[in-house]
């Protein structure tokens, strides 16, 4: 059994809600545990997951966020960067699934925040828990 941390950005309550009950399930339904931690943003996530890695207390780190597009270039700033910084990490051996949705509209980031519809909660916890599984297969 393997424990997980989740690094949430809460930016839109109710998205959040509905990337965290998928991850957690994805989570569970695998035969591990998870603990929860809030950041106030995408940007955050990256260096949150680097912070908590210095533990030890976790074997894997799903990341979970919502960066709607709105009017200037921050947009661009906020998912790549998160995206940069989580990829970074990955790179450095951490077994992370990156949760965090990137779209022009809410109507875009329900869809795929729901885990009825595209489920990308469980999606990222899935995604860390098969890195995880490569990492002890490569020992
Ligand atoms: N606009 C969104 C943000 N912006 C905030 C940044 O992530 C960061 O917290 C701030 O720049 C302070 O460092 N974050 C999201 O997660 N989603 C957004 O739509
Ligand atoms: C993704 C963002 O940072 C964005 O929501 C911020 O909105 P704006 O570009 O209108 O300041």
């Amino acid at each position: 059994m393997a424990n997980f941390l989740i690094v949430e950005a809460r930016f839109y309550d109710h998205l959040n809600d509905l990337l965290l009950a998928g991850a957690r399930a994805a989570i569970e339904a695998a035969g591990h545990t998870h603990e929860t931690v809030m950041v106030p943003g995408a940007l955050e996530i990256p260096g949150a997951v680097a912070l908590a890695s210095e533990s030890g207390r976790y074997d894997g780190y799903v990341a979970l966020g919502v960066v709607i597009r709105g009017e200037t270039y921050h947009f661009e700033i906020v998912a790549g960067e998160s995206a940069r910084g989580l990829m970074a990490l990955s790179m450095d051996g951490l077994a992370i699934g990156n949760g965090i949705l990137t779209t022009e509209n809410e109507a875009q980031a329900i869809v795929r925040a729901d885990p009825a519809q595209a489920n990308k909660g469980a999606g990222a916890a899935e995604a860390a828990i098969a890195m995880l599984e490569l990492r002890k297969r490569f020992g």
